[in-house]
């Protein structure tokens, strides 16, 4: 059985129809991105699958007993209240020194308990909250655009680690991103949403898919010239600095695409 499993589900909001007909499913070390213009529902979906929106149809199937580790898109903090690390991740609920420890480690920033969260830079306060959403060890990992706000280091680093924690935890990830060069190289498959799903499938399948180029125009060749990039071979410096590969492996899912035309 899959973590997840979304059929049909259709979500209303006010008077508007957010999401249309969505299947998805994420199944257990798998890392699924959701792409898709401003406003086309990829928070919404993640809403609806934490339980904070209510469907207006279909359902959404849980692998009973599955923990969700949720980074939302935006947490602010009030900066001029002082609050260290450790507080801030004993909210609401107190953890074990140890837990606390431990789930900084994963986030890639161990030892940070002390430090005052006013003083973190914007990176390093999203690792905070992706070592708060690891605090349980989920099974499912949902990241709201986790790395807005990151220099183009800071991404890879921070993808980097979600490739890490999948694979120590074996959870699943389902996270939205904007930042179609990284989304491609650190995902397995990727979903395409547009209120509907227009297409989902391998990384590589999906932007040749004509779905995915109306929604994302002319920029698709490069970032697929990009993809294609092979970085299983060695590249040749003529200087001692390293090569600037912040790659993180592709994978070899051969899930095939699906496509939908409206
Ligand atoms: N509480 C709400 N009531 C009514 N409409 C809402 C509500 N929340 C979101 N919407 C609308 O739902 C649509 C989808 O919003 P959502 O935040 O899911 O998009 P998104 O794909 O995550 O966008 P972005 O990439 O800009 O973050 C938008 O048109 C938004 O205005």
């Amino acid at each position: 059985m899959p973590l997840l499993s979304i059929e049909n589900l259709c979500v209303t909001l006010g008077k508007h129809r957010i999401l249309e007909e969505i299947e998805l499913q994420v199944e257990r070390g798998e890392i699924v991105t959701l792409v898709g213009p401003n406003g086309s529902g990829k928070s919404t979906l993640l809403r609806s699958i934490i339980g904070s929106i209510a469907p207006s149809h279909g359902r959404i199937q849980r692998e009973p007993g599955l923990k969700i580790g949720y980074v939302p898109q935006r947490l602010s903090l009030d900066p001029t209240l002082p609050m260290t690390v450790e507080r801030f991740l004993n909210l609401p609920h107190r953890h074990s020194l140890d837990a606390v420890a431990h789930a900084l480690l994963q986030a890639g920033i161990p030892g940070a308990e002390v430090q005052q969260i006013a003083s973190l830079s914007g990176g390093q306060f999203q690792r905070i909250l992706l070592a708060r959403a690891l605090l349980d060890s989920p099974d499912l990992l949902l990241l709201d655009e986790a790395t807005q706000g990151l220099d183009h280091r800071g991404i890879a680093d921070f993808y980097r680690q979600i490739d890490s924690v999948r694979h120590t935890l074996g959870c699943g990830v389902l996270m939205v991103s904007h930042e179609l060069h990284v989304v491609m190289r650190a995902s397995d498959r990727v979903v395409c949403l547009h209120g509907h799903v227009c297409c989902q499938g391998t990384p590589e399948r999906v932007m040749a898919s004509s779905a995915y180029q109306d929604l994302f125009g002319l920029d698709t060749a490069d970032v697929l010239a990009f993809y294609r990039h092979d970085h299983r071979h060695s590249h040749h410096h003529s200087h001692s600095a390293p090569p600037m590969d912040d790659s993180i492996p592709s994978h070899t899912s051969t899930t095939p695409v699906s496509e939908r035309l409206h």
